[in-house]
Order: structure tokens, then sequence, then C-alpha cells
């Protein structure tokens, strides 16, 4: 990988920090992911602010509605040229093609599996009878047959879906650095493992975010790869 394929999770409330902090650690990461948090409290503004900063943009906005909504929602960002989309697979194939068929000719529309803050535990307790390793498997193949780019999953799965799946986009997040706080994150490895295990993006935001020096814990991380 020649690449920095670390994009770092701005999930902050305020755009001046986002935009102050993307700028400090923009030469350790190679994008930047902005999620619900962002969207909802910033939309459209806050995204063109953020893309000043000149690193690839990352919407993590896990659409997930029928259809016709989700291609609505796929035309509606358009504009603001995200290098990376999601979508819930679990939306099902007709939603992840009719979102394919709406991104933008260099967006990448990336279908979630498993979130990585659910165990198997959590699995029963939605209803699933599938382990959630078994579970993100399952989707994956869905996303596959659908024909999005690639998938969000774990680091424990991501390898498995790598040997069934050679060129897909594998978005990994929920990393922690071996010695990492793992807050609500259950499904987690270190970034060097995902890396090794076939991940194409790794996602990581308060290890840095909410690091005493974010510059630092992005060059230690990046320096891990
Ligand atoms: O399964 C998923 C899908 C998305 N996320 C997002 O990634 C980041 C992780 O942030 P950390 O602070 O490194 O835990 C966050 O924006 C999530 O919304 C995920 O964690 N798991």
């Amino acid at each position: 990988m020649n690449h920095n394929p670390i994009y770092v999770a701005l999930d902050l409330p305020r755009l001046d920090a986002a935009e102050a902090l993307a700028r400090r650690i923009k030469d350790h990461v190679g994008g930047i992911k902005l999620g619900l948090e962002f969207f909802c409290a910033h939309g459209h503004h806050g995204v063109h602010e953020l893309a000043k900063v000149g690193l690839p943009i990352f919407l993590d906005l896990k659409l997930h509605d029928i259809p016709n909504t989700v291609a609505g929602a796929m035309q509606a960002i358009h504009v603001l040229q995200p290098a990376i989309v999601t979508v819930h697979a679990s939306g099902g194939r007709a939603m992840l093609e009719d979102a394919k068929a709406a991104a933008g000719e260099h967006t990448k529309v990336v279908a979630v599996t498993v979130l990585t803050s659910l165990d198997d535990d959590d699995m029963s307790a939605i209803g699933y009878a599938n382990r959630a390793s078994d579970q993100a498997l399952r989707l994956a193949e869905l996303a596959h047959g659908a024909g999005v780019d690639g998938i969000v999953c774990s680091g424990h799965e991501v390898g498995d879906i790598r040997r069934q799946w050679k060129d897909g986009y594998f978005v990994v997040p929920g990393l922690r650095p071996a010695d990492g706080v793992l807050g609500d994150q259950k499904r987690s490895v270190t970034p060097r493992a995902a890396r090794d295990a076939g991940a194409s993006v790794l996602v990581i935001g308060r290890p840095i975010t909410r690091a005493e020096d974010p510059v630092a814990a992005a060059r230690a991380i990046e320096g891990t790869l």
C-alpha cells in the first residue's frame, strides 16, 4: 500500500474545531471521514469547509431506507463529490443497486455489514440467528452481488471477505492501537492487523481526535503501518 490508508473520523460537534484539527493532522492521514454527527450539525456547508483542507472526503451517512429515498439522497450529495459514501447492506439488494446507480462516477459506495459496536450477544438480542462474523460475510456477499464498490466490516472478518472478493474496497473502523481504550467498540483490532488482513481504508477517530497530542497520535499510528 503506497498511500496513507488512514481516514480520520472527525466526530466533533464544532466546525471550527474539526477544521483546525484536520489542518493539524493532514500530513499524517489520507482522508477525512465525516459522519452523522457532523453532517446533521453542519450539512453541505460543513463538508465544503472541510474539503478545503485538500484531503478526500468520506461521507459516512449510513443511508438505510427504501431504494427511491436512498437514491434521492445519493443524488442530493452528488454536488459534494465525496470519495466514499456508506449505505447499510441490510437495506437490501435493490437499495444497494439504486444507491450505486445514483452515485457520482468518482464516488465509491460501500455497504455497512455489521457495526463494529455489536458482538454476538447483541446479534441475538436484535433477532439475528447468525454470529456477527457470519452475518458480516453474508451481507458482504449480498453487497458484492449488488455491484457496490465494497463494504464496511470489522478487522475480525475482513480477511475472510478479502479472500472471496479480491478486488473489493474494504473500510475497517473500530480500530485501536494495542493499548487503546475500546469505548463502545466491541469488534476491534489494531490498525496494522486490519491492514495486513486486507483493509483498503482504516477509519480511526477517538484514538487521534481525543489524544492529548493528536498529531503525535496520528504519526504514531501511521508509523505502525
Ligand atoms: O461499523 C462501524 C461503522 C462506522 N463506524 C464509524 O467509525 C468511526 C469510529 O470512531 P472511533 O472513535 O475510532 O471509534 C465513527 O465515526 C463511527 O461512526 C464504526 O465505528 N463502526
